[in-house]
């Protein structure tokens, strides 16, 4: 007679890089208070998502980043195979994302700034450093897809209304909203003392202070840029979500962003992307996996 065997079976690279893209985006969701996007308080500037639907949507794309990161590893390198193959992936998990929220649009920008860094991660995973990854993951935003359709998407419109290229322009520079404003706040509010949700919070408020969201340019124009940018400051400069003035400008910035319906998507999925590096650099990727 066999005994069952109850060992943990160890994980592959890319089960455990997918597992942690989607924790990053269910932990960006979690968070709260989050000016003006949907956590465990409620649906901020949206009427059409909740919390349910952004861990639906995130848990539907573990496939799609495991896929991806396979890619990379089957691949090798950063070329217009491994570009257009992710491509393809992506495209493919927008569709298992609008079929699980049945038509809402949760993610697309998380599936291309986290799609890019696991595909990124999976390529090299003993080079896992944060500016390593983002370095590789610029480089394979930079090549063409030409496969990819040229929607008149919101990002699209914004750019030919006020010149802001959003999520691609992001990628392509190496993602300079992460790697300059929300992994060094991150960590300084740790340092500070000021607790684990109060420093993700900062880091998402570093992030909001400079970014041209065009999810907000889409929704509120230049004034509710200029609110979400100055408003982000104005809390870091009262202390940071962790002080009682902090806090009081956040709960203003909340109030005014949802007042303008301008909802910061572009910084919430950035921070995720933060998040996910964070995890990435601290744990390392190969632990448990093989
Ligand atoms: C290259 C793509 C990212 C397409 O980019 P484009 O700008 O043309 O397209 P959008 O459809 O507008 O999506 C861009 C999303 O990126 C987020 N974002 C915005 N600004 C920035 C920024 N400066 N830096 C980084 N990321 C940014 C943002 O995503 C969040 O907002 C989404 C909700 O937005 P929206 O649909 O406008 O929703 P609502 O205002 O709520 O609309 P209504 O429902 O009210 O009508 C939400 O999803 C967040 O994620 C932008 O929306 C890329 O998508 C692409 O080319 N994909 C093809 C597949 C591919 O090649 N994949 C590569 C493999 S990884
Ligand atoms: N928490 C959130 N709320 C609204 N839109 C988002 N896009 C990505 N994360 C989001």
């Amino acid at each position: 007679m066999h005994a069952l065997n109850l060992q943990a079976q160890p994980l592959s690279l890319a089960d455990r890089l997918a597992d942690l893209a989607v924790d990053a985006l269910i932990d960006e969701a979690d968070l709260s208070p989050k000016p003006a996007l949907v956590d465990r308080r409620g649906n901020g500037a949206h009427t059409d998502l909740h919390l349910g639907l952004m861990h639906a949507s995130a848990l539907s794309l573990w496939p799609a980043f495991k896929e991806m990161a396979e890619a990379a590893v089957a691949i090798g390198e950063v070329d217009s195979t491994l570009r257009e193959a992710i491509g393809r992936i992506g495209r493919e998990g927008e569709q298992a994302m609008l079929t699980t929220t049945n038509g809402v649009n949760t993610h697309r920008g998380a599936i291309w700034a986290l799609g890019l860094l696991v595909t990124a991660a999976a390529l090299e995973p003993q080079s896992s450093s944060a500016n390593a990854v983002t370095l590789r993951a610029a480089r394979l935003a930079l090549l063409e897809d030409r496969y990819a359709p040229k929607p008149l998407s919101h990002g699209a419109q914004v750019a030919l209304r006020y010149g802001a290229r959003g999520a691609r322009e992001e990628a392509q520079l190496g993602f300079p909203s992460v790697l300059q404003r929300g992994l060094p706040q991150l960590k300084r509010s740790r340092a500070n003392g000021h607790g684990e949700q109060n420093a993700r919070l900062d880091a998402l408020l570093a992030i909001m202070t400079n970014l041209a969201d065009t999810c907000v340019l889409y929704r509120a124009g230049e004034e509710g840029l200029h609110a979400m940018q100055s408003g982000a400051q104005a809390v870091l400069d009262a202390g940071g979500s962790a002080s009682l003035s902090g806090r009081r400008r956040l709960h203003e910035l909340d109030q005014q962003l949802i007042a303008l319906n301008a909802s910061p998507g572009g910084a919430a999925d950035l921070l995720a992307a933060t998040l996910l590096l964070d995890r990435i650099e601290r744990d390392g990727i190969l632990q448990g996996a093989f």
